[in-house]
């Protein structure tokens, strides 16, 4: 598999391709630095304070967060595509820069990350002066830019590259991406379905043997059978993840766009009158949303805004996600959760709680993962941890608490509020977000240390977490019991105003302490604005927008909102319930328990305006049929997965193509009320041409496509040999093709002369001496007199500075050229009124997305 300009299945010209992605992803607020200082006195005090971290640790890790984040990028897509790029980079441009002195001494050159294999995620900590000042950055500068508009590497924050890593993902697996939005991870998880399809597709349309260990998924000729379902309850934020995974040309993808917390159980096609069956995941990623403390290093807000309030009122929502994700796995699937917070009630708490709720280790457990990525280095997860909390009285200064448990925080908040009635604690404390009881046995204790902790300091990153769960059994609980009831109590005590204060964080003794609970001499008092420390509630809605929402809402998990139902097993106890459904709490959605465990059906017109329609074409749609044969495809190749995007079903512009699961579970539930917002692949688009009546098959392969498609076709396929011809046909649109035979196109001239007018397969083999580090094929449309290759600029491009280490290139368009010309000759008549002349409008056949172009 290639990068776009490789042609086939990556973005905008790029096989399988993740394309000018922003990174991590994470809800960072990005505002400039500006004259913000590094402090937080209230985050400093709980990480130093909250026993996480030991006071030389706790130093390091305080100093690193004050810096800036290096910039970090990976390359992307198959193993043998990624390591090209990687080699063409390491020797055009990392002796360059290693030979930049400044001031004396050698500059920080970029350097692979060593975490992860490879040599495939890089850093470079450069000083940006430094970086502004010398060519050979500004070289790299350049490369980095086109491979990443390219698709061939996507910059990315090292620590949101950690999960995937840990959910372990094969070719065949069902995987769910649950808030995937903007969609970096959901790229690498893309990626690991995918793994070698490519090589084994070759083999298998060569019928040969399947591979040589005989392992691989060959169910269905090579091609991944697995499925990726992204999903992400933002409108935005969805909209942002489409654009994303567009660009990985991706067949074996779904986007979909739900609260987690509530996603929907997806229907399995079942012969008539059996027991309905529901979708289950081999993985599931809940890369939920959270605080984001971790990312101080690049989000200033992080230290103009920070709470305790921000993680207490994730952790409900948080723990929803991951029981519901934890539902939908299969038996002996894998689950990650991570967060980019180092905050453990977003972390620790959450997996404890949830394992709990799921029934205990016995049920689902914590992997011990210290042997994969070896050299990433981690911190174990925390066993035990403190709560804080502020609380005022009008008037009066602002308090710091900090409790070890449930019962010292109901001691205090009963004494304090006995002196003070009008103090208020958090109404997101439960016994949930404290660290778990002691286990009766030490094999039902959950070994919270296996969860992994980064540090900042530990290898110059930002701060992340991460927890691999494995479901042992089924799990028969449907409902969370987090003690939510036992915080309703302290619901409706909102905080007051803000007043000049003091600050003190006071220490909770453990159980069996004093009865007051309460203890002061550890903290020292801290003097701040309530302004700086704790903002108006209402404004954090701003910072995640559904997070607050959710979190006020009760923690049932049950059926969705959009009238969707977990599989039966996990049912029985909803059905019988009649707490309220949550998840879109406030949403008009919301209604009893017993109604929306019923698999109401709803109109999708009615609950999504924007919504995409999926309608597959039958198996022997004459238009397909005609393509097909056209281009010689194998009658292997799967006529019944071609769709296309209109309501009627009509073949209009363009007909998309997806896999077979994919066009199970999409026809299967479009009429569902799913929210599917994204599938398919574009395979061909109509070509309109004026010489219409002279093509069998007027329609274009695509670069998004068109990789999936060569490996099976026999006709129109034109063999580069040389780099000099795709040299020519790079740098100059709609080079000629004489009828005599006189042109200077060499190897493909000749076979082009050989060829009827319309698209073909530019096949170009791996041949290093040539100059072809990998095996690329781009679509090539024959014109009466002329060809073009069908790839837009920004690939055309990427492609001249790849391979041939062309910077400025100066790309000719004849066509472009030819209807500037009758322009001028147009403006000329009407102003010389002479004679009239006519020209090509065709300059645009330079963006392979535009349906009309020329006869040239
Ligand atoms: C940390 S970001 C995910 C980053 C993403 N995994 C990536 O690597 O690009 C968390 C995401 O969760 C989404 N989100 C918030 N609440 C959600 C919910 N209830 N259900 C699904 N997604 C949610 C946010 O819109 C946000 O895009």
């Amino acid at each position: 598999m290639a990068g776009g300009s490789r042609g086939g299945r990556g973005g905008k010209g790029k096989a399988f391709r993740g394309k000018g992605n922003k990174g991590g992803g994470r809800d960072v607020r990005t505002e400039p630095w500006g004259e913000t200082t590094r402090e937080n006195e209230l985050f400093e005090s709980y990480y130093k304070l909250g026993g996480f971290l030991d006071e030389e640790e706790f130093r390091k890790m305080w100093a690193t967060l004050a810096t800036n984040l290096p910039n970090s990028f990976r390359f992307t897509g198959t193993k043998a595509d990624a390591l090209a790029v990687r080699e063409i980079f390491k020797q055009r441009y990392i002796p360059g820069i290693t030979a930049v002195t400044f001031e004396g001494q050698p500059v920080n050159a970029p350097e692979p990350v060593q975490a992860f294999p490879d040599e495939l995620v890089w850093h470079m900590k450069t000083d940006k002066k430094v970086i502004r000042r010398f060519a050979p950055f500004a070289e790299f500068q350049k490369f980095l830019v086109a491979e990443t508009t390219s698709g061939n590497i996507s910059r990315q924050e090292v620590v949101s590259m950690i999960p995937p890593h840990f959910l372990d993902v094969k070719p065949g697996m069902v995987v769910l991406d649950m808030c995937a939005a903007p969609g970096s991870k959901s790229a690498q998880l893309a990626e690991m379905i995918h793994g070698d399809e490519e090589e084994r597709v070759k083999r298998a349309a060569n019928n040969q043997a399947p591979s040589i260990d005989g392992e691989g998924d060959y169910s269905d000729d090579g091609r991944s059978t697995g499925l990726l379902i992204a999903n992400d309850t933002d409108y935005k934020r969805a909209g942002m993840l489409v654009h994303q995974v567009k660009r990985l040309n991706f067949p074996n993808l779904i986007v979909t766009q739900h609260d987690a917390a509530i996603f929907p159980s997806i229907e399995l096609p079942v012969p008539e009158g059996s027991k309905k069956q529901y979708l289950k995941y081999d993985r599931i990623l809940a890369d939920v949303p959270c605080s984001g403390d971790g990312t101080a290093r690049k989000n200033v807000n992080v230290w103009q805004k920070w709470t305790p309030r921000d993680g207490l009122g994730l952790h409900n929502l948080q723990l929803r996600i991951l029981f519901r994700g934890l539902q939908m796995l299969k038996k002996g699937g894998r689950l990650v959760y991570s967060t980019c917070s180092m905050n453990p009630i977003e972390n620790e708490a959450v997996i404890a709680s949830a394992i709990e709720n799921c029934g205990g280790v016995s049920k689902v457990q914590l992997v011990d993962c210290s042997d994969h990525l070896p050299n990433l280095i981690r911190k174990p997860g925390l066993n035990t941890w403190k709560v804080l909390d502020t609380t005022q009285v009008p008037g009066e200064e602002k308090t710091a608490h900090m409790f070890t448990s449930w019962e010292t925080f109901l001691n205090t908040k009963e004494k304090y509020e006995k002196e003070d009635p009008d103090r208020h604690f958090s109404n997101k404390i439960y016994p949930g977000v404290f660290p778990p009881p002691i286990a009766p046995s030490e094999e039902e204790r959950i070994p919270l240390e296996r969860c992994i902790r980064v540090y900042p300091h530990l290898q110059d990153t930002g701060g992340f977490f991460v927890a691999v769960l494995e479901k042992l059994s089924d799990i028969k609980v449907t409902q969370i019991r987090n003690s939510y009831n036992a915080a309703e109590e302290l619901k409706g005590k909102a905080s007051t105003e803000e007043i000049e204060i003091d600050l003190e964080i006071e220490q909770d003794i453990e159980p069996g302490g004093p009865s007051s609970g309460v203890s002061s001499s550890q903290v020292p008092p801290l003097k701040r604005k309530l302004d700086d420390i704790d903002e108006p509630l209402p404004s954090k809605k701003a910072k995640n927008e559904s997070a607050n929402e959710q979190a006020e809402s009760t923690p049932t998990i049950a059926g969705g909102s959009e009238g969707f139902i977990p599989p039966v097993d996990e049912l029985s106890q909803a059905e019988k319930s009649t707490t309220p459904v949550n998840g879109a709490a406030k949403s008009e959605d919301s209604k009893p328990t017993s109604d929306a465990v019923r698999p109401t059906k709803l109109k999708p017109e009615a609950q999504n305006n924007n919504k995409e329609y999926f309608e597959y074409l039958p198996s022997d749609d004459p238009t397909v049929d005609s393509i097909l044969s056209f281009f010689g495809i194998s009658s292997r190749f799967p006529r019944d997965r071609f769709m296309v995007k209109n309501k009627q079903g009509l073949l209009l512009n363009k007909i998309y193509y997806t896999s077979e699961l994919a066009r199970t579970i999409i026809s299967q539930n479009k009429d569902r009320g799913m929210r599917f917002i994204h599938c398919g692949v574009v395979m061909f688009v109509a070509h309109k041409i004026k010489a219409q009546d002279h093509i069998k098959a007027p329609w274009r392969l695509q670069n998004e496509g068109i990789r999936i498609l060569e490996p099976w076709a026999k006709n129109r396929i034109i063999t580069c040999k040389s780099s000099n011809t795709l040299y020519k046909l790079l740098i100059e649109m709609f080079p000629k093709l004489p009828k005599d035979g006189s042109h200077n196109l060499a190897e493909i001239g000749d076979q082009l002369n050989e060829t009827d007018i319309g698209c073909c397969f530019l096949r170009i083999e791996q041949d290093d001496e040539a100059g072809f580090p990998f095996p690329m094929v781009l679509p090539l449309w024959r014109h009466p007199g002329s060809a073009n290759l069908m790839v837009d600029k920004d690939d055309r491009k990427a492609i001249l500075l790849r391979l041939f280490n062309e910077a400025n290139p100066n790309i000719i368009n004849h066509v472009a050229e030819q209807a500037k010309a009758a322009e001028d000759a147009r403006k000329e008549v009407e102003n010389g009124d002479k004679e009239a002349v006519n020209g090509g409008n065709d300059a645009e056949d330079a963006d392979a997305d535009t349906p009309m172009v020329v006869d040239a």
